[in-house]
């Protein structure tokens, strides 16, 4: 006779983008070293990248943790990420029905597959609400932004009433005094200029997208944010208002490590992590190296690449920097042979790295970001304070939270000089400004330790939010 699975079983959307795909990995992780059976749905395009870069090949082989794809409705050569808006557009039109096909096929392949206990989707991807209610299961919207990034998608309608947005300006050129403008209605948000705001909001048809995912918030069963309450409460305060059921359970990156040795290697990498950067950094001066990387999304012109390079030359500060194969607008950018001569012996070139790896290294001591969430969070984690240069969607808030609210980092101007860049890197790895950012960052990382031991604010969230899932606590 079959045995019945009787796991708790946790059905797992993320939207397909690097990001998203990392936060939520690690959700999974934590979950099934709590005994949760998971069912990781990719759109086909991620699958196939995942498994060539070969981060999950070990993940095949667990009996309780399986892969699902559905198609993004994109065809293969379509930028995906560069044209964001489309990949939002056309995953929602086409996601739905491919989904509800994949519930029925899971309910079909009993005993082995125990029933879904509740749907984890990300935040911007609502549209299982409706199968969750059909299921009679909750539904969890997992928003991989930070709160604050969260906080202005979610009060948007507030600014659009106000007429503060969308604006008439390409969020790269920010001479325009509006982009100055201050902005004192958020709540729970400290005064923020127009440019601090999510580049989406700025632009109609990413500003449609993000307000109405945003508000499906309010449909979900439960909110998770990463984060943690100590880091960032008068925005949790404001949004518990609206939100009851939100809990903080980050930084993921601790919690999905602890607890379970197998799933601690897991990886959510697109693409191949070339890990003999640590062997360079185990040759490096203690608090040395700056490390330069800028996510998966961001592009960058020639220009900026060029400056960005001497800059790094003029700072004479040994360098590990990460240039993705597609970092460069047209991917026509070449570096200078000029340059690459003179930084031969005190810098690290490589298409992608294993970023927590390199961060937590003793020989790391600044991080030059874009300011994603997940590389500010793995940057608090490690304790390493940053220069923020941001590209996209929730960066430039992040930026001046980073800069000008927790004081862990040094914001990049919108127009990046050469000077700039040097003038940062040696105040940031050297100067008095420096110091004070690595011991207030220290700080938070050891408060981001307690938020996820015995006891802590995000374990105890957790705990909470496992029990309510586990327990299929929603009113429909
Ligand atoms: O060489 C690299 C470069 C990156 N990473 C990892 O890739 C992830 C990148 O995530 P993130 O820093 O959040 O940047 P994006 O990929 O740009 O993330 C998108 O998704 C995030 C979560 O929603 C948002 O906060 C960002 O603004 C959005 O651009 C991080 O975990 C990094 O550790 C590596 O492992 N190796
Ligand atoms: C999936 C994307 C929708 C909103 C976010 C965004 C933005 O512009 O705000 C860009 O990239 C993403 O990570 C999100």
């Amino acid at each position: 006779m079959a045995l019945v699975n009787t796991r708790p079983h946790a059905l797992m959307l993320p939207f397909p983008s690097q990001g998203h795909i990392q936060a939520m990995m690690q959700l999974s992780k934590l979950l099934y070293a709590r005994g949760f059976y998971i069912t990781f749905v990719n759109t086909e395009y991620i699958q196939e990248r995942l498994e060539a870069s070969g981060s999950v090949d070990s993940v095949k082989s667990w009996p309780d943790f399986r892969f699902e794809t559905l198609p993004d409705g994109l065809p293969p050569e379509h930028g995906r990420t560069s044209k964001l808006a489309e990949l939002c557009r056309s995953f929602a039109d086409n996601g739905p029905l491919h989904f509800e096909k994949l519930i029925d096929k899971l309910k079909h392949s009993q005993p082995d597959v125990p029933p879904i206990t509740c749907i984890i989707s990300d935040g911007v991807v609502s549209f299982p609400q409706k199968t969750a209610r059909k299921l009679a299961v909750p539904r969890v919207s997992f928003w991989t932004h930070s709160a604050c990034g969260f906080c202005a998608y979610f009060f948007a309608p507030l600014l659009v009433g106000k007429g503060l947005i969308p604006g008439k300006d390409d969020d790269r050129c920010l001479t325009n005094g509006c982009m100055e403008q201050i902005i004192t209605c958020i709540p729970g948000m400290p005064p923020l200029r127009v440019k601090d705001l999510p580049t989406s909001l700025r632009h109609k048809d990413m500003l449609e997208i993000v307000t109405s995912e945003a508000q499906a918030a309010l449909e979900a069963d439960l909110v998770l944010l990463n984060t943690f309450d100590e880091l960032d409460r008068p925005i949790l305060d404001a949004l518990l208002k609206r939100l009851p059921a939100l809990y903080t359970i980050g930084p993921l990156v601790l919690q999905a490590e602890s607890g379970n040795d197998r799933v601690s290697g897991i990886s959510a990498s697109l693409w191949t992590e070339e890990t003999g950067c640590v062997e360079w950094l185990d040759c490096q001066k203690p608090y040395s190296v700056i490390y330069v990387c800028f996510g998966s999304v961001a592009v960058m012109s020639d220009q900026e690449l060029l400056e960005l390079a001497w800059g790094l030359e003029a700072s004479k500060q040994p360098f590990l920097w990460v240039i993705r194969p597609d970092l460069i607008h047209g991917d026509s950018a070449v570096l200078p042979s000029e340059f690459l001569e003179k930084v031969k012996d005190r810098s690290f070139l490589v298409k992608w790295a294993p970023q927590m790896k390199v961060l937590t290294h003793r020989s790391v001591g600044g991080f030059l970001t874009h300011s994603g969430w997940n590389s500010t969070l793995e940057s608090i984690c490690a304790g390493v304070p940053m220069i923020s240069w941001p590209f996209l969607a929730e960066q430039p808030t992040n930026r001046r939270f980073v800069s000008g609210v927790w004081n862990i980092g040094m914001a990049m101007n919108e127009v990046v000089r050469r000077e700039d860049v040097e003038d940062m890197v040696r105040r940031l790895m050297s100067g008095e400004e420096g110091r004070r950012m690595r011991k207030r960052i220290g700080e938070l990382r050891d408060e981001s330790m307690r938020a996820v031991g015995k006891g802590g604010s995000s374990y105890n969230n957790t705990e909470k939010f496992l029990k309510e899932i586990q327990m299929g606590l929603i009113d429909s």
